[in-house]
């Protein structure tokens, strides 16, 4: 790290120091590039939001303002001194801390160890034998966030929230003078991200700056104080304040004029097409359910909401055959496949976006394309080659509509941003022709508003084709606004179905175990 003069700040209050002020900053990965000239200005005890398309450059620009890669060239300052973190350990121990969307804590290590984690990484090298940070400092952490959970359980055994709360705690433990939140929320249930919210308020209350990233504009509006913009690797709203931009305002530096549409006319369902009976997920999915029975018709679409850690996403999962479960089979058309049995669910064209594209989805290494197309490259090939320009051909107007950013489908999947990898394991099942059922978990997590509303479309189209239509979202509005009926989801079982038109907070009453008196 090097330190020589003192910026200051230009605008807003004159003569104090920025928390972090980033500027000129480019970052080239190849031939992409990912930052042209990003800046980024944030005000001790504010939260900034950073906002931009799938693509624009968020999580290159963090990375770098965390050290974790280097910039090709820009100014970093922190506190007014000019900064440039070799690696995110030196990030940590200036009080720049991160709490990243894919979780980065150790599964098999218990809650102390974890909280630990910091400690132990600063202190290496120093000592023999790392120590733990002692319990009861380890408890007060757990306490600013709010939970109460045994600190020697291994970190495996929390829900997706609560690990999320655990690597906030351990973030909250250290000087924290900025803290980085990338999509924080994707994970967490409204309970869970109020006391997120409730955590970050008072962090900025004691000076604590916060980088907040988020494609959902209620949260930003609720929390955040400014706003930057950033397209195709530029600033094109530079720390403004957020409350002098209308949503429009913000959508159209995103994206440039969009319509929003209102809300969609769904198809009139027909025929049952997927029969599940008996359906337990059971022990092998770490949750005990009583049996449920489900039919879904073709040109339906059915939502199974439940709150995090409930099963909604591990039963849904089932109707694809891509979860063991301990007991139940599924029809499709009719035709009885054994639950469990992904290939066979395939081969009866059943198609299935899972919630972690990163552990379940993609084949990063390879094309684009043909991650788009591995569902469907019997249809291309002949005598095991694949004939030249099917593939593209039947590929190429998904990707264009679901807008793949940058359109460079010759080049590997693990290159493309989070929303954008989304987009290609919906590509792969919608290109699929004769598909009867689609199962989507969390069908627009990570995605930008344009995606949004294109990818809600497609699934309504699909079902206008006579697709059976799963899906299970966290985002309890994409859930309304899609599904014909709703599958409550409590304990991993089925609690009761839930009509088109139900309110949010019916819903969410539901979801917790309260009924209408
Ligand atoms: N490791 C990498 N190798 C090659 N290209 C990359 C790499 N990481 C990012 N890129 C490219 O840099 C650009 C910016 O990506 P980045 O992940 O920063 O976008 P983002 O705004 O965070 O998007 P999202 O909202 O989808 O997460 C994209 O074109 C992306 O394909």
């Amino acid at each position: 790290m090097t330190r020589t003069a003192i910026t200051r700040q230009t605008r807003g209050d004159p003569g104090k120091i920025w928390t972090l002020e980033v500027s000129g900053i480019a970052k080239n990965y190849g031939a992409t590039c990912a930052l042209r000239n990003a800046s980024l200005r944030l005000r001790p005890g504010k939260v900034h939001a950073l906002l931009g398309e799938n693509g624009a450059g968020k999580s290159t620009l963090v990375k770098i303002v965390v050290g974790a890669i280097q910039p090709d060239r820009g100014r970093i300052a922190l506190n007014g001194v000019p900064t440039r973190f070799a690696g995110v350990r030196q990030a940590i121990a200036a009080g720049v801390i991160p709490i990243y969307q894919h979780l980065s804590l150790f599964p098999h290590l218990s809650v102390l160890e974890n909280l630990s984690a910091f400690a132990i990484a600063g202190a290496a090298g120093l000592r023999a034998r790392p120590a733990l940070v002692p319990r009861a400092t380890a408890r007060a952490w757990l306490d600013a966030v709010g939970l109460d959970c045994d600190l020697d359980l291994p970190v495996e055994r929390l829900s997706v929230g609560e690990r999320q709360l655990v690597e906030i705690a351990r973030g909250l433990g250290q000087r924290c003078t900025l803290l980085v939140l990338d999509e924080p929320t994707a994970a967490l249930t409204h309970d869970e991200t109020d006391r997120l919210f409730g955590v970050v308020r008072r962090l900025c209350a004691e000076g604590t700056a916060v980088l907040f990233i988020s494609h959902k504009f209620d949260e930003i509006e609720a929390l955040a104080d400014d706003v930057t913009v950033l397209r195709d690797g530029v600033a094109v709203i530079d720390a403004e304040p957020l409350a002098s931009l209308s949503r429009a305002e913000l959508v159209r530096a995103m994206l440039g004029d969009m319509v929003e549409s209102g809300e969609r006319a769904l198809p009139q369902p027909g025929a049952p097409m997927l029969i599940a009976t008996g359906l337990m997920l059971g022990p092998a999915a770490g949750i005990a359910t009583r049996p449920a029975d489900i039919t879904v018709r073709a040109g339906e679409i059915v939502g199974l909401a439940g709150l995090v850690g409930s099963g909604a996403l591990e039963l849904a999962a089932a109707l694809a055959g891509a979860r063991p479960v301990a007991a139940g089979t599924l029809a499709v058309r009719g035709e009885t496949l054994p639950a469990g049995d992904r290939a066979r669910a395939v081969a009866a064209g059943v198609g299935y976006v899972p919630a972690d594209r990163h552990a379940e989805g993609l084949f990063g290494p390879l094309a684009a394309l043909q991650n788009a197309s591995s569902s469907t490259v019997a249809l291309f090939s002949r005598g095991g080659l694949l004939r030249p320009g099917g593939e593209a051909a039947a590929l190429m107007p998904w990707l264009r509509r679901l807008n793949l950013h940058p359109f460079q489908p010759e080049r590997p999947a693990a290159g493309f941003s989070g929303g954008n990898q989304q987009k290609l394991l919906l590509s792969r099942n919608l290109a699929v022709p004769d598909l009867r059922v689609l199962v989507v978990l969390e069908p627009t997590r990570g995605v930008d508003i344009a995606a949004r509303e294109t990818i809600h479309d497609a699934l309504v189209e699909a079902a206008g084709r006579g697709v059976a239509v799963v899906i299970a979202s966290s985002d309890l509005d994409e859930v309304m606004a899609l599904s014909h009926r709703i599958l409550v989801v409590r304990h991993g079982s089925l609690d009761g179905e839930l009509p088109r038109g139900t309110g949010r907070a019916a819903l969410m009453d539901r979801l917790a175990g309260r009924r209408a008196a």
